[in-house]
Parts: structure tokens; C-alpha cells; sequence
């Protein structure tokens, strides 16, 4: 067997001296896999992301990434007026240098980059200018023309309609199928994590963490008692395929139904 794209062994970081926010945590991430990190607020998904791509050194255990890493933040200002295409250049920046001019082959790279985003015709406009969802498509499109091995993604499809919430589902599991390349994302979607990952890691407290293959691991049980709220797992069939997905329970009554009581009262 190949060694795997990620390995963590016993991990445990603090910010503060003691006060623990990931501690023996292990995790194996194969090659040309998709892993989905899921867990309620403060769990540490962004430390651990932080962790992988080396912005943060692990207070204990043992981290191993075989592979060039790039790291997709959720969605950014920035204060400079870049076009699309000088953001998705950007990938490049480690091949054309400090003082270098980007080749024609790395404006080529960064346009079919943003094609497969669906933004070749945004590559001129201003970065600041693009909605939130168009900005963290052309972000996305930065990390390929990096020509990474492994993409580490923050919450990918957090300011997206739902369009471009699926255009993005599909391109992630399009890089790992086609172009062999390992992606681990987090999430708050466990629908999203059922759609495209094939591993993934529930973060359900400091020291209790459970991996393994996401459609074992993505249960109802688990997950009710992940979020402590109620959801269901459910099957259908939709153009001929067989879907699986994951719905919440969402127990607020809608507010028309709250004024139409109060009409019938008056
Ligand atoms: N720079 C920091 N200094 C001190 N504590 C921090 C820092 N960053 C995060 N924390 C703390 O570490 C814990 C984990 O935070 P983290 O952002 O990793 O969680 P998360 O699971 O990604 O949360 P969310 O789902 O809300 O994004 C939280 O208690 C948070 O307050």
C-alpha cells in the first residue's frame, strides 16, 4: 500500500498552555481520497487544518504530509484591487518568483484554472467586485494552479448558492477521481460530507474522535449525538439514480404559520 497523503499520530495542540483543544487525535488520509471533518462549533476543525498545512506546530504526537499542500481559506477581503485572473496567478507565485513576469503558459494555467470554475469570462474583473460565492470560487481556482497534491479546504461551499454549493461538490470530487489529488475539507453540511467524501472524522470532544469510512460513520445516531440536534438519513431515487442524503429536523415553526394563528385570533 502507498503512504498515505496525511498521517497524524496521538496529536494534541493549546493555544494556551494546558488548555487542550485537539488532543489524541489520529487520523490517515489515503491518497486521492476526499476526508470531511464535521463537528460542532469549536471543535478544533480550523486548528487541525491549521495544524496540516504548518501554520501551527503540534504541542504533542506526530504529523506526516507527504505531498505539496493548498490551503483554501473560507472567503477573504483583500485590500488591493487584483482581477480574478491576478488572484488565481497567485498559485503560481512559488514557480515565477519574487521578481519575475508570470509566462504565458502560467496565464493559460490560471484561465483554464478559472474555466473549470465556470469564471473565465470574471478573469479581468475585480476581485473585490465578484460576490462572496464568485470570490471563493476564484480562491479555489488559485489552489490548482498551485498544482498542489493535496487541497486543505475551509468550509469550501460556506458562502455559496446552492448552485455553486453542487458546481463546487462536484469539482471536489472531480479532482480527487480525475486528477488523483487529496482533498480534506471541512464542513457543517453533513449532506455535503455524504455527497463527496469517502473518509471522514467526527471531532465529538477532546480525545473522542471518531474516523472511518463516511457512509459507515455518517449515521443517524452519530450524528444526532454529534450536533445533539435531530436529523434523518434518507434514500430516494432521483433521475434513475439512488441518492443518500442527510436532512436536519429544524423544530422552529415558520413564521407564517405563527400569523396565520394570529389572523384566525383577530
Ligand atoms: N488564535 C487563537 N487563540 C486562542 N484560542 C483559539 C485561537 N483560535 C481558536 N481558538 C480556540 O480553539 C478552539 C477551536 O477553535 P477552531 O476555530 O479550531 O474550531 P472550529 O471547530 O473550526 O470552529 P467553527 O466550527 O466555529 O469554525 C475554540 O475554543 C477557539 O476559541
Amino acid at each position: 500500500m502507498s503512504e498515505p497523503a496525511i498521517s497524524l499520530s496521538d496529536l494534541g495542540y493549546f493555544y494556551r498552555p494546558n488548555q487542550w483543544v485537539l488532543r489524541h487525535c489520529d487520523m490517515c488520509v489515503a491518497r486521492g481520497r476526499v476526508f470531511a471533518l464535521l463537528g460542532p462549533n469549536g471543535r478544533g476543525k480550523t486548528t487541525l487544518l491549521h495544524l496540516l498545512i504548518g501554520a501551527l506546530k503540534p504541542c504533542e504526537g506526530a504529523l506526516t504530509v507527504n505531498g505539496r499542500i493548498a490551503f483554501v481559506p473560507q472567503l477573504f477581503e483583500v485590500t488591493f484591487d487584483y482581477t480574478a485572473l491576478d488572484m488565481a496567478l497567485m498559485g503560481r507565485a512559488r514557480k515565477i518568483g519574487l521578481f519575475s513576469q508570470p509566462s504565458r503558459a502560467d496565464e493559460a494555467a490560471a484561465l483554464a484554472a478559472l474555466d473549470r470554475f465556470g469564471l473565465a469570462d470574471y478573469a479581468e474583473r475585480p476581485f473585490g467586485e465578484l460576490s462572496g460565492g464568485q470570490r471563493q470560487l476564484v480562491i479555489f481556482a488559485r489552489a490548482l494552479v498551485a498544482e498542489a497534491d493535496i487541497l486543505v479546504l475551509d468550509e469550501p461551499t460556506s458562502a455559496l448558492d446552492l448552485e455553486n454549493q453542487s458546481l463546487v461538490l462536484e469539482r471536489i470530487s472531480a479532482l480527487a477521481r480525475d486528477d488523483g489529488l487529496t482533498i480534506v475539507m471541512t464542513t457543517h453540511h453533513p449532506h455535503h460530507a455524504l455527497a463527496v467524501a469517502d473518509e471522514a472524522l467526527l471531532m465529538r470532544g477532546q480525545g473522542d474522535y471518531l474516523g472511518g469510512r463516511a457512509r459507515e460513520i455518517l449515521t443517524e445516531d452519530n450524528l444526532c449525538s454529534l450536533y445533539r440536534a435531530p436529523l434523518k438519513r434518507i434514500a430516494f431515487e432521483h433521475d434513475g439514480r439512488e441518492i443518500e442524503t442527510i436532512t436536519p429536523i429544524l423544530m422552529a415553526k415558520p413564521a407564517r404559520h405563527r400569523s396565520d394563528e394570529t389572523l384566525s385570533a383577530e
